[in-house]
């Protein structure tokens, strides 16, 4: 199901030496970190109105824009999916309350 994730990270990794003349992720890549965090945030807002007004087809189509914003994001900020991947591995079968439970007797 993320093999098109995959796909995704590799050719916005391979945007980071492209003209930005021809590419909008090269484009985006050249402003900076700051300005892909802050179109990430754009797109976040826009997809988040989309769920409160339980608009689903435009949901579907904000949260296509937010996974590509993610990924921009991340690839300016120097951290690859493949990290964010292993972060979510391991925290696999480790439930949230009991993890925030962990947190709250660590302070
Ligand atoms: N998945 C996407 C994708 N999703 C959204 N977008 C673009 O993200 C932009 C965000 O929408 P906005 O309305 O905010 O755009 P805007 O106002 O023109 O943007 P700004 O000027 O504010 O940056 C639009 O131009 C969308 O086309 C994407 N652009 C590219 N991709 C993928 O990235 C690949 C590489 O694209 P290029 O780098 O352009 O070759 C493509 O083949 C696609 O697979």
């Amino acid at each position: 199901m993320s093999d098109i994730l995959a796909t995704l990270a590799a050719t916005i990794d391979a945007r980071r030496t492209a003209e930005p003349g021809s590419s909008y992720t090269a484009s985006l890549l050249a402003k900076g970190p700051a300005r892909c965090a802050e179109k990430f945030g754009e797109e976040a807002v826009e997809a988040i109105i989309a769920a409160a007004r339980g608009d689903r087809e435009n949901l579907t189509a904000e949260a296509a824009d937010v996974l590509y914003h993610l990924l921009v994001m991340l690839t300016a900020s120097g951290v690859t999916l493949e990290d964010v991947l292993a972060e979510l591995r391991r925290r696999e079968g480790v439930s949230g309350h009991a993890e925030k439970a962990a947190r709250s007797t660590k302070s």
